[in-house]
């Protein structure tokens, strides 16, 4: 595992001064009216704290203790604010150094006349054309229409092994700020000024346009409704404990209301949040939203497009396979002449193998080139004297001779399963009427993908590879690669309908894909993830790009997403919890020592009514601080069902939860006690 920029800034900052202190700062700032209502709980005891100040002042109270309790509740308020000043800070670390990789760069812009002006990169437009030679900077987003270059993205990514990008294939996109190491280029720029992958993760790692996820605002409602029925049920005490005779002040009410709200919760949800953000960019996956991240911990189907994504995608032609009574020549030239034009890997690849075996044939005056397209799965060459000659898929070839009254051989078959048992794809080329036979193209699946598949499984997600290839093959590399299930011969269209169909019957659906033709489907599903070496359509569709253009990186991203949804999850449960033993702890001391038969409340035995209150309200204050680090880093992990995961977590955290704060409260009674007569 290598480390990013940005993961090095983390791990710098984590450790740092600067960032502790801009968090100690920012606890400060955050006491602000227009943050603090931002989180309901929070703003209630920033509002007891003025209250417990102001009565102090009136002299309603003993003023020690009435002093001691307002500097506890202005500390709690204090924490809480720390605990997301350090998340984001941590954030801001990770942005700065992604801002490096898109210092100030120059452009070559190419006019329409082809001349050349240098531009500031900010002045760069989409539709831009842009000039890149070898030792240069890419000056911004885009794809490449012209040429092929090996690219350093370790800017970026902060892998040092050089990619390569090419036109007119699913990996032609390019990063501003990423240097070309060798060739030359032509980009037209994708991105708008400011409006870059980088700006974009920029802008969210610093918080300034931090979304919540709907699970983090649900819980944020939930814990708004519970704060104010114990509000509630605080302000009537005075009138249930006038029928008792008892007159608890507004010193004890406000510590009561304080231990019963989850302030703990409270206190560290919005930074569970940003560090999960945080970590999705350590993992090098830039998401356009926290909500995607999370969404991703949820996942139960995982459907990955074949080449490209399971393999490298740099599909090479190795042989020809003529059919019995063909010439091996005839095959050969036709397969040449129908890639001639042909811009993808596949169609230059059988040029060169061409070449290789001494054909020098040219296309004759008056060819018409036939593109490849997903939809046809074809691709080919229409000569001068209505002579079609065509390459593709077996069922495409085989339909399309069919249409023109041609016969398939028996033979064919063989010779397609022959290269397809061995992962390889077959491309059946025809000449009119008449198949020639199979020109066998390789490819190679990425490494260690096994594993991750079935680590996935493990987690109860189930992989579903979907390909335009044939049946044959896409079991061979579906067996190899070790996923689930496998669909063949998938049209854009296809994939899109089976997406919808699982997000029908319940299940939320991850794609990953890194062609234009999986756009569609990228847009569609729950979690889309682009490759980053993939098309600017795919990156745009999806709602996360991985920067090292990992299939398998899904696994991180879900796990991110799983360890998010835990920590809160089990967060809120410790925080419930506590406030149980919190209630025990502080309500003998307000109804005790008017009330002999509450006596039987006072189990903690705790040494003075004054004591117990500020006890638990130190102990409430404490655990936010201490528990920051949990809620950054989230709860350990490992590969399970989400219910087995949370039955586990919910077990320690609640019963943890309720027995630790007996413990705090009394080992802090003790100290008190002993260090000052309370
Ligand atoms: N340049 C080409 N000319 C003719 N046929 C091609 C060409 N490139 C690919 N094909 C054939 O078309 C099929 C479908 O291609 P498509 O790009 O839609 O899917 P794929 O790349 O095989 O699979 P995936 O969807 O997993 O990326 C390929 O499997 C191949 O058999
Ligand atoms: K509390
Ligand atoms: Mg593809």
């Amino acid at each position: 595992m290598h480390t990013t920029p940005a993961a090095q800034a983390v791990d710098a900052a984590a450790g740092a001064g600067p960032a502790l202190k801009a968090a100690i700062v920012d606890s400060f700032v955050k006491l602000t009216p227009r943050h603090a209502v931002g989180n309901p709980v929070m703003a209630v005891v920033w509002a007891g704290t003025l209250l417990t100040a102001t009565a102090t002042l009136a002299g309603w109270t003993d003023a020690g203790f009435g002093w001691t309790v307002t500097l506890v509740l202005f500390a709690t308020v204090l924490f809480a604010n720390f605990a997301e000043a350090l998340a984001e800070a941590r954030g801001r670390g990770q942005a700065a150094s992604l801002r490096r990789a898109r210092k100030d760069l120059v452009a070559r812009r190419i006019d329409e006349t082809g001349a050349e002006t240098r531009v500031p990169a900010a002045e760069l437009r989409p539709g831009d054309l842009v000039a890149v030679a070898e030792g240069q900077l890419i000056p911004a987003d885009g794809e490449i229409i012209e040429g092929l270059a090996t690219i350093n993205e370790a800017a970026v990514t902060g892998e040092s092994a050089p990619v390569l990008r090419e036109a007119g294939t699913d990996r032609s996109g390019v990063i501003g700020g990423t240097q070309v190491l060798s060739d030359h280029i032509l980009v037209r720029v994708t991105a708008e000024p400011g409006h870059s992958f980088l700006d974009r993760m920029i802008a969210l790692v610093e918080g300034s346009n931090r979304q919540k996820t709907p699970n983090e605002i649900a819980l944020g409602i939930l814990l708004a409704v519970m704060t104010f029925t114990f509000l509630v049920v605080v302000l009537t005490l005075p009138l249930i404990g006038g029928f008792v005779g008892i007159e608890p002040g507004v010193v004890l009410l406000v510590a009561l209301l304080v231990c019963l709200i989850p302030t703990t919760i409270g206190g560290l949800l919005p930074a569970i949040g940003i560090a999960g953000m945080n970590r999705a960019l350590k993992a090098n996956v830039l998401a356009k939203s926290g909500k995607a991240v999370e969404v991703a911990g949820d996942v139960n189907v995982l459907l990955l497009d074949k080449t490209g994504t399971i393999t490298h995608g740099d599909r090479q032609a190795t042989a020809f396979h003529a059919l019995a009574g063909v010439d091996a020549s005839h095959l050969r030239q036709a397969a040449l002449l129908a890639s001639l034009a042909d811009p993808t890997p596949e169609g230059k690849s059988i040029v060169r193998l061409a070449r290789d075996e001494h054909d020098t044939c040219s296309a004759p005056e008056g060819a018409h080139f036939v593109p490849f397209s997903a939809q046809t799965r074809m691709s080919g060459v229409d000569l001068p004297g209505a002579r079609i000659i065509r390459k593709g898929t077996l069922d495409a070839i085989a339909q399309h001779v069919q249409t023109l009254g041609g016969d398939i051989p028996v033979e064919l078959r063989t010779r397609v399963a022959q290269a397809a048992g061995k992962g390889a794809t077959p491309l059946v080329v025809s000449d009119g009427r008449y198949v020639l036979g199979v020109v066998e193209l390789s490819d190679v699946i990425k490494h260690g993908i096994q594993e991750r598949f079935a680590r996935l499984r493990v987690m109860g997600v189930k992989t579903v590879m979907i390909t335009g290839d044939n049946p044959l093959t896409a079991a061979y590399i579906a067996a190899e690669a070790g996923v689930d299930d496998y669909i063949a011969e998938a049209r854009p269209e296809d994939k899109l309908a089976i997406i919808r169909a699982e997000q029908a019957e319940g299940r939320l659906v991850a794609m990953v894909g890194d062609g234009t033709n999986d756009a569609p489907a990228l847009a569609q599903a729950d979690v889309g993830l682009a490759m980053n070496s993939g098309t600017q359509a795919a990156k745009e569709a999806g709602n996360m790009v991985d920067l090292d253009s990992d299939p398998a990186k899904l696994l991180a991203i879900i796990e991110i997403g799983k360890q998010q949804l835990i920590t809160r999850g089990v967060l809120t449960t410790f925080s419930l919890a506590n406030d149980v033993s919190k209630y025990f702890a502080i309500l003998p001391a307000i109804f005790a020592a008017a009330t002999p038969q509450m006596a039987g409340l006072n189990v903690m035995q705790l040494s003075s009514p004054a004591s117990a209150v500020l006890s638990a309200l130190i102990f409430n204050a404490l655990i936010i601080p201490l528990l920051i680090p949990l809620a950054l880093r989230g709860v350990r992990f490992k590969p399970a069902g989400a219910t087995e995961l949370l039955r586990n977590n919910m077990l320690i955290y609640g019963v943890g939860g309720v027995a630790l704060p007996f413990i705090g409260i009394k080992l802090i009674d003790i100290a008190l006690s002993t260090l000052f007569t309370v």
